[in-house]
């Protein structure tokens, strides 16, 4: 961590999904990529970049004691909610002292410590919200509840979002502040829009990849191998 890093970075790993899509026995970030789990490796990650000063990690009520012999001495394991909203939300009560947020799917397991350090470094150069993005490659449509096409929005407007997203804290704060029962946000940056703030994007990786089929796993499984 360099010296001139005077902001405190709290990174938020939600963990506490039942991996309804991927079809394991096991909740999803507990299920391993080429022998190490999930959540372990999503953690590792997000040590690795030099970046992070504290990791709060976000499970179910049942696997907090399993989390904390899997994870590095001085991780905080808490427990999480119904929806990824209420976990994402006991996390920032459980770490009231940041100054900046990252909140990070322990599904993207295999994200680079670099993509994690380049969110932080654009939060430090000023940044109330950050998030990675890719061009999407296929053509996106709308469509109503019968399954009819409603609109074809231009693919070139249109980004795949990754995580870690990255906040200042009050605004992160208040975005949550907003938030109520039943809510339908998918991620934290379209809370964060709603209250008017701006989000930028930077470049996001392909290795940041949510794992949340069969075949993402698969994936995830090759390319852990790959890299021994
Ligand atoms: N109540 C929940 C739901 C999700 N998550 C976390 O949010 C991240 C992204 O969610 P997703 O990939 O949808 O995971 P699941 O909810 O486990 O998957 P599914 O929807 O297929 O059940 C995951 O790391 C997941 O563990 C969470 O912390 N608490
Ligand atoms: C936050 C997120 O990873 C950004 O792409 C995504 O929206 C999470 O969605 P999920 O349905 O909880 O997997």
């Amino acid at each position: 961590m360099s010296s001139a890093a005077t902001e405190f970075v709290v990174a938020l790993v939600p963990a506490a999904g039942r991996g309804v899509r991927l079809g394991e026995s096991t909740p999803k970030a507990f299920v391993p990529v080429a022998g190490i789990p999930m959540i372990r490796r999503a953690v590792d990650g997000l040590l690795a970049s030099g970046a992070v000063h504290r990791v709060v990690v976000v499970v179910p009520a049942e696997l907090v004691e399993l989390a904390a012999t899997l994870l590095p001495d001085g991780v905080q394991v808490i427990v999480g909610g119904a929806e990824r909203l209420d976990s994402v939300r006991a996390g920032i009560d459980a770490a009231p002292d940041a100054d900046l947020y990252l909140v990070h799917d322990a599904a993207r397991a295999l994200t680079p410590p670099a993509l994690i350090a380049r969110v932080v470094s654009e939060l430090r150069n000023g940044r109330s919200g950050v998030v990675p993005a890719l061009p999407v490659t296929d053509t996106i449509k709308s469509v109503d509840s019968a399954g009819r096409v409603t609109g074809t929005p231009a693919r070139a407007d249109l980004r795949a979002i990754q995580t870690p997203q990255g906040f200042a804290a009050d605004v992160l704060r208040r975005a949550y502040d907003g938030v109520v029962e039943g809510d339908l946000a998918t991620d934290d940056a379209g809370l964060v829009e709603r209250l008017g703030e701006q989000v930028a994007t930077i470049v996001g990786d392909p290795l940041a990849f949510k794992i949340t089929t069969p075949l993402d796993l698969t994936l995830a499984n090759a390319l852990a191998r790959e890299e021994g």
